[in-house]
């Protein structure tokens, strides 16, 4: 069994919570109670290989023992970093998460190993009438980062978020981090000590 840890970032309302719930039940609920941030945990089977998938999802208000963006930044294999194309600074916040993931993750390596573990992704595609954010600039922002690039929309499209999930699982299963860890860590029980030990928080099961 692999495990991969991928935590969804970006500002403020831009969809993550409803990204991760469309994903874990298909559904898309309009309001998301947000005052603590959760990790979520789910089994999946791609190309043959069984992943326990841990899905980091903050909480943007002050709550109790919150992690920092570089705590969460260290802990994870994989990222979706989310703008919501209806709003420019979210944008500017997800180039410079982005950013940040680049120097402090992968300190700043050019390996092509770590180019697929951190997808960008443009949320709210079907609010396009109120676009600030063209698609030519999140694609352009991908390729410059080296990341892989989305655009979708979490109220309307379910396989589009599927799809986005199953690529980030896959790549951060490839990716260097999650193989160092695995090596290091083969035959010992102690992931779910890791993680409390990072976040102290609760912890969900879909
Ligand atoms: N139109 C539209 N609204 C969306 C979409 N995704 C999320 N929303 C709405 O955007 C708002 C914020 O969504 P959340 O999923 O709570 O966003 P979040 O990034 O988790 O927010 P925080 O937890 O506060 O950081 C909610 O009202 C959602 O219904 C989408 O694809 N299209």
């Amino acid at each position: 069994m692999n495990d991969i840890k991928v935590a969804v970032l970006g500002s403020e309302g831009v969809g993550k919570s409803a990204l991760i719930v469309r994903f874990l039940t298909r559904r898309f609920i309009g309001e998301y109670a947000s005052s603590s941030e959760c990790i979520y945990r789910k089994r999946m089977s791609i190309d043959g290989r069984q992943h326990n998938l841990e899905l980091y999802d903050p909480c943007s208000q002050p709550c109790e023992g919150k992690s920092t963006l570089n705590e969460q930044i260290h802990w994870a294999d994989g990222f979706v970093v989310v703008y919501d194309i209806s709003d420019r600074s979210s944008f500017l916040t997800a180039k410079a998460i982005v950013h940040l993931i680049r120097e402090l993750h992968l300190g700043g390596s050019k390996s092509r190993d770590t180019d697929s573990v951190i997808l960008l992704v443009g949320n709210k595609q079907d609010l396009c009438h109120m676009r600030e954010v063209d698609r030519e600039e999140g694609q352009k922002l991908a390729s410059e980062r080296r990341c892989q690039f989305y655009e979708l929309s979490a109220a309307e499209h379910y396989q589009e978020v599927v799809l986005m999930f199953s690529k980030i699982v896959r790549n951060a299963s490839l990716g260097g981090k999650a193989k160092e860890r695995r090596h290091r860590l083969s035959g010992s029980k102690s992931m779910a000590k890791l993680i409390n030990n990072v976040f102290g928080k609760r912890r969900k099961s879909v």
